[in-house]
């Protein structure tokens, strides 16, 4: 079997390194843009390669669609180009530029009275303010792209160590700074609770401890699937007070409660049956993962269980979430976008069972990994 695995996969390897030489070869590439069989495929590469070439520019068209409010101003009634240079305050011509580009990425659409409207993708920005939120928050992760061998040599960049406030800290050192992130998770969070929420049945433990919690935007959009559990949330300590604060607002008072504490050198608040941590490993180093899972393998009880939401690497269909995350992670300077076999091998030395991915809709946002602590 496992030489049978040997073998299609040196198979495949072989297919992949004689496309490779072929596709390097500029006689080939002319014949193959000739030939009828091998011509739509050219195209899709030539076009597939023009996508990474313009990956940036697609980007700040979108990100000036968004700062203008192009997709509010059209999604009840589509207009002409003329009154969203009014509205958008741009000359018209530069208008007019933007909106074909638009129409051009699917952003929007131009109907054929000439009026704009909301293209496939447009459409599903509108309602979206987590993607909106990243969209606006790249601007600090271009700062720190802006030259990306000298981002690969330091090992971290400027912008975005200083946005997150928790990389590069010892453990236990006082928490500052933590005030621009918990919005723009916050903002995010509610694609991610979905995935979970749908994917997972919370309600079905008794007490829930969210580790890394941040402002508890996950707590409250899963709270009311989970009506019988009681939450604690645990994060560094201004994070954890405005949790509290949040947790009031939504009602949540009587069965929610937010913990102070750093995970790295504080105990974990005891009692509950279900560990949730998401999006918070991927931040950190190998070291600092192992020594978390096994206090949470020590805070829970026989029987217990932990879950992760981030999004992992190598998720099929969900690959170029890993090329995202690798220079992101770099530029904040700490952690790694980790595969589902390789959180599964860290949950097992940290003793616990069975680790298996859930079902998740769109593995792009999250995939979702439990394991369980297993009775003695
Ligand atoms: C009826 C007919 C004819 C057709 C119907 C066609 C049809 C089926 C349409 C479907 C429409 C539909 C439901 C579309 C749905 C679209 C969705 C759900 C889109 C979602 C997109 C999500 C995106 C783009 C997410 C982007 C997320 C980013 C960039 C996340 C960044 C996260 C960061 C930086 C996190 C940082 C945290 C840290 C530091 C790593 O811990
Ligand atoms: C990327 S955010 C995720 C927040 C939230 N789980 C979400 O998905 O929206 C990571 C969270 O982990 C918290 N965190 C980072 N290092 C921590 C530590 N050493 N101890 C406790 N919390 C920490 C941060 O303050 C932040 O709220």
């Amino acid at each position: 079997m496992a030489g049978a695995a040997a073998a299609s996969a040196t198979l495949r390897d072989r297919i992949g390194a004689l496309q490779a030489r072929l596709s390097a070869s500029d006689r080939f590439r002319r014949w193959a843009e000739r030939f009828p069989l091998t011509r739509p495929i050219a195209r899709r590469r030539a076009a597939a390669l023009f996508d990474l070439c313009a990956g940036f520019v697609y980007a700040q068209a979108l990100s000036a669609a968004l700062r203008l409010g192009l997709f509010e101003m059209v999604r009840e009634r589509p207009m002409p180009a003329v009154a969203i240079s009014l509205r958008a305050g741009l000359p018209l011509a530069s208008t007019t530029r933007l909106l074909e580009a638009c129409v051009a990425l699917r952003l929007l659409a131009r109907r054929t009275d000439g009026a704009y409207g909301l293209g496939a993708l447009g459409a599903a920005m509108v309602d979206n303010p987590g993607v909106a939120a990243m969209v606006g928050h790249h601007a600090l992760l271009y700062e720190d792209l802006r030259d990306p061998v000298a981002l690969l040599r330091a090992g971290r960049g400027e912008a975005l160590s200083g946005f997150w406030a928790y990389a590069g800290t010892e453990a236990g050192a006082p928490a500052t700074g933590v005030d621009p992130y918990g919005a723009l998770m916050a903002a995010s969070q509610p694609m991610v609770a979905a995935q979970v929420a749908d994917a997972y049945a919370i309600g079905q433990h008794r007490h829930v401890l969210d580790i890394g919690g941040g402002e508890g935007r996950f707590v409250i959009e899963v709270a009311p699937r989970a009506p019988e559990t009681a939450f604690t949330l645990f994060d560094l300590p201004p994070v954890a007070d405005r949790a509290r604060a949040r947790f009031a607002a939504a009602g949540l008072a009587a069965r929610s409660s937010a913990e102070g504490g750093d995970f790295r050198a504080d105990p974990l608040p005891p009692g509950a049956d279900l560990v949730t941590l998401v999006r918070v490993l991927h931040d950190h180093d190998d070291a600092v993962v192992r020594a978390l899972l096994g206090k949470v393998r020590a805070a829970l009880p026989s029987g217990g269980r932990i879950l992760i939401a981030e999004p992992m690497a190598g998720t099929p269909g969900a690959e170029r979430v890993g090329a995202y995350f690798a220079l992101y992670l770099l530029a904040m300077g700490q952690g790694r976008l980790r595969s589902a076999a390789e959180l599964a091998e860290m949950l097992r030395a940290a003793g616990f069972a069975q680790p298996r991915l859930l079902r998740v809709r769109m593995p792009l946002i999250a995939s979702v990994m439990v394991a369980d602590v297993m009775g003695d």
